[in-house]
């Protein structure tokens, strides 16, 4: 459906019964994020920040609400994880804080594999690996190893195998948590720029109040919900 929201989230909850009683990790969350958005999540830990990026990324079912992407409802209480994959796949990119690059591949490897096991043909694959490298000014380290990357170059790498099959949302939880600020920074910009010219909806979860510049929207969490008054800057 055109004009429908990138992602919707609608009284999105999760529980979970533990010893010591129920949490309610989310609590009927509802929010949209539009193409092109740039929007920071923001609470204190524990708030259900993680959870919420879980339910919404097709990761992890809720216990009731509902998540819709595109205008189509894709996930509920009983949606079946397994057959969410494929949509999960095509058309969610994760960036998480420590990248996960695999250390037997280089850079440029790292980014192709997705692709390749999307049938994509290995050559072009790479070739799309260094392009997407190339705009995050790090092709001349696509043939290098994992190892030989700083922090802020390896997740650079993640955020480009990330975008490789150029999903229309991306999902970041506190992405430059283990970054120096001038690296975060950088990769802050890297996100607020694919959300400009790639028309992605983007969502980072930070602690880092350096970065708020950069979001078009701030969303504060405590204790499971969405802070009513403070949802926008
Ligand atoms: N599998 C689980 N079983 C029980 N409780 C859980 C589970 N996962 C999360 N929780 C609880 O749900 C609440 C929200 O957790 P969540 O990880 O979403 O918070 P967060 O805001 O991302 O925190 P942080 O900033 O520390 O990463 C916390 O109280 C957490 O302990």
């Amino acid at each position: 459906m055109s004009g429908a929201p990138v992602l919707s989230v609608r009284s999105l909850s999760r529980h979970y019964a533990t010893g010591g009683g129920l949490v309610r990790a989310l609590d009927g969350v509802s929010l949209d994020v539009a193409a092109g958005e740039l929007v920071g999540i923001f609470g204190p830990s524990g708030s259900g920040k993680s959870t919420f990026l879980m339910l919404a990324g097709l990761l992890e079912n809720p216990t009731s609400g509902e998540v819709w992407l595109a205008g189509e409802r894709v996930s509920h209480a009983d949606a079946d994880l397994d057959s969410l994959r494929e949509i999960r796949r095509k058309r969610i990119g994760f960036v998480f804080q420590k990248a996960n690059l695999i250390p037997f591949l280089s850079a440029v490897e790292n980014i192709a594999l997705g692709l390749e096991l999307a049938d994509v043909a290995p050559a072009d694959a790479h070739a799309h690996g260094r392009r997407l490298l190339a705009a995050l000014d790090l092709v001349h380290r696509a043939d290098h190893l994992p190892a030989k990357l700083s922090g802020g170059e390896q997740q650079r790498v993640a955020v480009a195998r990330a975008l490789a099959n150029a999903p229309p949302l991306i999902l970041a939880d506190e992405p430059t948590a283990a970054l120096d600020s001038v690296r975060g920074r950088q990769v802050m910009e890297i996100f607020r720029r694919i959300a400009g010219t790639r028309g992605a909806a983007v969502l980072v979860i930070t602690h880092d109040p350096r970065s708020t510049d950069l979001f078009d929207r701030i969303v504060h969490f405590e204790d499971g919900r969405i802070c009513v008054g403070k949802v926008d800057r």
